[in-house]
This record gives structure tokens, C-alpha cells and sequence, in this order.
């Protein structure tokens, strides 16, 4: 019989922070609500949950570095939304933010969650912010849990 190690999305004495970065605010404030309903549903006593507000996506793999190396959070969730406009920015901003949150993770291994919406039009963001596609920031905090869970068994 294989054994299986599998996470869980019930974990006990979670400590989380959740980076939102500002820009695109009426996108990530949606993603932040998605997120913190789905915690309080789990059962996370909201007392151990830090929110962080950062300027943008491409700030937040320094924000979230420095919340992962204080010792005070089981896992760090990012929320942003880089929405494509006319120029090639959008490749470096997003870019920066999935390489720099990648990196992270793997540098401080703890759990950094990518809730950061790269759409092409406001109108997919939109839909993944809590209407027609769900919302990505509920799914990046279920995420958090079950990875919570995973490293504590692996440990
Ligand atoms: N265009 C978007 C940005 N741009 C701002 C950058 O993230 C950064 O704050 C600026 O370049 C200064 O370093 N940020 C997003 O989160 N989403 C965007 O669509
Ligand atoms: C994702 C971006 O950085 C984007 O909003 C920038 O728009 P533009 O390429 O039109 O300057």
C-alpha cells in the first residue's frame, strides 16, 4: 500500500498575513473579501490574521519576503491584479511578481500563495473577483490551508 500525504484545509493555530497590493484596488478589495470569508468559514480566528497593503504587484515579492522571514506567519497570501494595457509593461510587472513570489517561497519555504490575477481586460478580472469565474482570492486562501497543512505533515 502507498502511503499518501495530503493536506487539508482545517489546519489548527493558523497564522496568516495577506498582501493586497493597491493598484487595481476595486479588483484586489473583492479578492481580499473572498479570501477572509472563506478563513472565517474554515474556522481561522481572525485575530491571527495580519492584512498588508502594498503599492503594487511588483512590490509585494519584497513585502512578502519580509513577513515570511519575521517567523510569524505559517503562510503569506499575495491578491493582486495585473491587468494588461498598451505597452509591454504588463510583462514585467507580472513577471516580477510570479518570479519574485516563486522565489520566495522556495528561498524562506513558507508557503506563498499566487493570488494575483494576470488578465488581458478588466472584464476577466472582473469575473474572477467574485462574479461569473468565482474568486481567486477565496481559492488562494483554501490553498494556503491545505499547503499549511501539507508542510506541517511533511515536516
Ligand atoms: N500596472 C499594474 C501595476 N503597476 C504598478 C507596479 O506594480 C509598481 O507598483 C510600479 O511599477 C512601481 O514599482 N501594478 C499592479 O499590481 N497591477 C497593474 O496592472
Ligand atoms: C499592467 C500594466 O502595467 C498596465 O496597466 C500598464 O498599462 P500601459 O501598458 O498602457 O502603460
Amino acid at each position: 500500500m502507498p502511503v499518501f500525504i495530503e493536506g487539508h484545509y482545517r489546519p489548527e493555530r493558523v497564522r496568516l498575513a495577506i498582501v493586497v497590493s493597491r493598484f487595481n484596488h476595486f479588483i484586489t478589495e473583492r479578492l481580499l473579501e473572498g479570501a477572509l470569508d472563506v478563513l472565517q468559514r474554515q474556522g481561522v480566528d481572525m485575530d491571527q490574521v495580519t492584512v498588508v497593503r502594498c503599492p503594487g504587484a511588483f512590490e509585494m515579492p519584497l513585502v512578502a519576503r519580509k513577513l515570511a522571514r519575521s517567523g510569524r506567519y505559517d503562510a503569506i497570501i499575495c491578491l493582486g491584479a495585473v491587468i494588461r494595457g498598451a505597452t509591454s509593461h504588463f510583462e514585467y510587472v507580472a513577471g516580477g511578481a510570479a518570479q519574485g513570489l516563486a522565489r520566495t517561497m522556495l528561498d524562506t519555504e513558507v508557503p506563498v500563495i499566487f493570488g494575483v490575477l494576470t488578465t488581458d481586460t478588466i472584464e476577466q478580472a472582473i469575473e474572477r473577483a467574485g462574479t461569473k469565474a468565482g474568486n481567486k482570492g477565496a481559492e488562494a486562501a483554501l490553498t494556503a490551508l491545505e499547503m499549511i497543512d501539507l508542510m506541517r505533515k511533511l515536516d
